[in-house]
C-alpha cells in the first residue's frame, strides 16, 4: 500500500522529471517558458477547463512579457500580448500560417474520413489539393459587392417578422430570440427559398449532412446565394462527390451564425442598459437612416446607417471590442526568428491575446477596459486615432473574417429597427449580466442561461408601417481592421478561421507536417 510520503515523493520526483525534460526541450533563444502550478497536464487541464482565456489568464501573471511559451506536453503555445510582435506575426506570414487550421476545421466538423477527400482539402504545402483555403478565397468576393447586396435584401426579409412579432409576445428569451432571428435570416440569405434548415429536423451532424444532400439534389442551390453556388462549384469542380461535399457544407453554419447570435445579444444588452446613450443613438438614427417612403411606411436605411450615424457605428465597433475574446491564431510551419530576437520552432502554435494586446500603453493603455461609445469616431469632439491592435474581433489580416460585412448589416439593421420601436426591459427591473458558456467556436461571449426580457411598442411609432432600404453596391463596414504594412499577395489571399479550431488542434496534436 502506497503512504501519503511515498506519494508525495513521487510527486516531487514527477515533477523534477518534467522541468528537466521541459528544461532540455526548450530552446534558450523561444520565449520564456511558464510552468504551470500542476506538471506535465497543467496547460491542458487549463484548457479544458478556461478555454482560449488559459492563454490570457497565464499571459497575465507575466505582465513584464511581450510573450512566453506554454508547453502543452505534445505541442508549445507561444502567446503574444505586445502589438510590436503582433505585426511582426503579420510580416511573417509565409511561415506562420493559418491554413493548416483550415484542413483540420474541414476535417473535424464535417466529419470527412475518406481519405481522398482529406487530401483534396489538405493545403499544397503539406502534399495535399489545398481546396480547404481555395474554397475561402473565393468566399471574400462571395460576400461583397451585388453578392452581399443580394444576401442583404433576402436576409432583411427574414428578419423584419421577428422584430414584427416582438410587439405581440410578452416575456421572452432574448438571446433566444436572436437566436432564431438569425439562423431564419442567415441561412434562407445563404441558401435561398429551400433552406435545409427551415425544418429543425436537420439537428445533428449527419441529419444536417442529410438536410442538405437532399437541398443540392433538388436543386435548392438554383436559387441561392454566390456564397453556396461558389462553394459547390469549386469544390465539384475539385472531385469532390455530392455526399461529401454535403457533409462539409455542414461546417458553414458555424461561421454564419455562431458569432453573429452573441454580437447580436450583446448590442441589444449594452445599449438598452445605457439609457443615454440609447436615446442619443435613437436620435441619430432618426434623424439620418429613416425614410419615409410614399406610402408611409418607415424604411430603415442601411447605406446612411453606415455612412451618417458615426455614433452608432463607433458604438457597435465599442461593444465587439470590448465583448469578444479573439485569440488570431497561427502554426509555425518552419523555424521562424520572430523580431529578431525570439525563436518559434516549427509544429507549434502562436496566438495574439486581443484583450491584453488592447492593455498595452500604445494601443488603448488605461483605457482598454473603459466602454467608450465614441472610441470609432472618425468626427466629432471626442476623436481617438486608430490604434494597432486596437480592434481584432474580426481578426488580424491577411486572415480575416469574410463574413465581417454580411454580419455587421444584419446586427445593424436589426437592431436600429428595435431600438427605435421598442422599450425592452429584463425581467426584475435590472440589468444584470449573464454568464458565459465556454466555447469552442464563439469569440463573442455565448451565454449560458435564459435572459428573460419583456417588449413594448414605443407610443411614438404607433400604427407605423416598416421595412427597410438597401442600397446596392454601397454596403460595407468601414471597421477598423489592422492591416499588413505592405499588401503582399498573401494580403489578397485574406483568409480567416475560428477559434474553435485551436482546440480540435489541441486534440489532434500540433505537429500537422
Ligand atoms: C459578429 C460576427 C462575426 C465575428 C465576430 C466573426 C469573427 C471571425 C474571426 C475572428 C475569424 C477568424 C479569423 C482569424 O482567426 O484570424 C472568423 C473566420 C471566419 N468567419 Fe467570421 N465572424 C463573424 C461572422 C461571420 C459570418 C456571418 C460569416 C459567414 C457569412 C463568417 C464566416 C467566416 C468564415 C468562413 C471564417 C473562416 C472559418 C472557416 O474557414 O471555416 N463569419 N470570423
Amino acid at each position: 500500500m502506497i503512504d501519503i510520503t511515498q506519494l508525495l515523493i513521487l510527486g516531487v520526483v514527477v515533477a523534477l522529471g518534467y522541468f528537466v525534460f521541459n528544461g532540455s526541450r526548450h530552446d534558450p533563444r523561444e520565449p520564456p517558458l511558464v510552468i504551470s502550478g500542476i506538471p506535465i497536464l497543467g496547460h491542458i487541464f487549463g484548457i479544458l477547463w478556461y478555454g482560449v482565456d488559459h492563454w490570457g489568464n497565464q499571459a497575465k501573471k507575466h505582465p513584464g512579457q511581450p510573450i512566453i511559451s506554454l508547453d502543452m506536453f505534445f505541442t508549445k503555445f507561444y502567446v503574444i500580448t505586445s502589438p510590436d510582435l503582433m505585426q511582426a506575426v503579420q510580416r511573417n506570414a509565409k511561415t506562420l500560417s493559418f491554413e493548416p487550421l483550415l484542413f483540420f476545421s474541414a476535417k473535424n466538423i464535417s466529419g470527412i474520413s475518406n481519405q481522398r477527400t482529406l487530401n483534396l482539402l489538405k493545403e499544397r504545402d503539406a502534399g495535399g489539393e489545398g481546396l480547404s483555403s481555395k474554397i475561402l478565397h473565393a468566399m471574400t468576393p462571395a460576400l461583397s459587392g451585388k453578392a452581399l447586396d443580394k444576401m442583404n435584401i433576402q436576409m432583411i426579409q427574414l428578419l423584419r417578422p421577428f422584430i414584427e412579432k416582438l410587439g405581440e409576445s410578452s416575456i421572452f428569451d432574448l438571446y433566444e430570440w436572436c437566436k432564431d432571428a438569425t439562423i431564419a435570416a442567415s441561412t434562407e440569405a445563404a441558401y435561398g427559398p429551400m433552406n435545409p434548415y427551415k425544418d429543425k429536423a436537420w439537428k445533428g451532424r449527419r441529419r444536417a449532412a442529410n438536410a442538405i444532400l437532399k437541398y443540392f439534389q433538388d436543386g435548392g442551390h438554383n436559387q441561392a446565394s454566390e456564397l453556396t453556388t461558389m462553394r459547390l462549384k469549386i469544390s465539384i469542380e475539385s472531385g469532390f462527390t455530392l455526399e461529401e461535399y454535403s457533409k462539409l457544407e455542414v461546417g458553414t453554419l458555424l461561421g454564419l451564425v455562431s458569432n453573429t447570435i452573441p454580437a447580436m445579444f450583446w448590442c441589444l444588452f449594452d445599449l438598452y442598459y445605457r439609457q443615454k446613450l440609447l436615446d442619443e443613438i435613437r436620435e441619430e438614427i432618426q434623424a439620418n437612416a429613416l425614410i419615409i417612403a410614399t406610402d408611409g411606411t418607415y424604411r430603415i436605411n442601411l447605406t446612411a446607417i453606415r455612412e451618417q450615424c458615426p455614433l452608432l457605428l463607433s458604438t457597435f465597433q465599442e461593444i465587439l471590442r470590448t465583448r469578444t475574446n479573439s485569440a488570431p491564431t497561427r502554426l509555425v510551419l518552419k523555424d521562424t526568428l520572430l523580431a529578431d530576437e525570439y525563436l518559434l520552432k516549427a509544429g507549434n502554435t502562436v496566438s495574439i491575446v486581443s484583450e491584453l494586446v488592447a492593455q498595452r500603453p500604445e494601443v488603448w493603455g488605461e483605457t482598454s477596459g473603459v466602454f467608450n461609445e465614441r472610441r470609432f469616431m472618425n468626427s466629432g469632439e471626442k476623436k481617438e486615432s486608430r490604434r494597432v491592435g486596437g480592434f481584432l474581433t474580426f481578426g488580424l489580416s491577411p486572415t480575416i473574417c469574410p463574413g465581417r460585412h454580411f454580419a455587421s448589416s444584419e446586427i445593424l439593421l436589426l437592431v436600429a429597427m428595435v431600438i427605435l420601436r421598442y422599450d425592452i426591459s429584463p425581467v426584475g427591473g435590472v440589468w444584470k449580466e449573464p454568464k458565459i458558456a465556454a466555447s469552442m467556436v464563439s469569440i463573442m461571449g455565448p451565454i449560458k442561461e435564459k435572459f428573460l426580457v419583456e417588449a413594448s411598442a414605443r407610443k411614438e411609432y404607433a400604427g407605423i408601417k416598416w421595412g427597410f432600404h438597401v442600397e446596392e453596391d454601397r454596403n460595407r463596414t468601414s471597421i477598423d481592421i489592422p492591416q499588413m504594412e505592405e499588401q503582399s499577395p498573401l494580403y489578397e489571399a485574406a483568409r480567416s478561421g475560428d477559434l474553435g479550431f485551436v482546440m480540435i488542434l489541441i486534440k489532434n496534436g500540433a505537429n500537422i507536417h
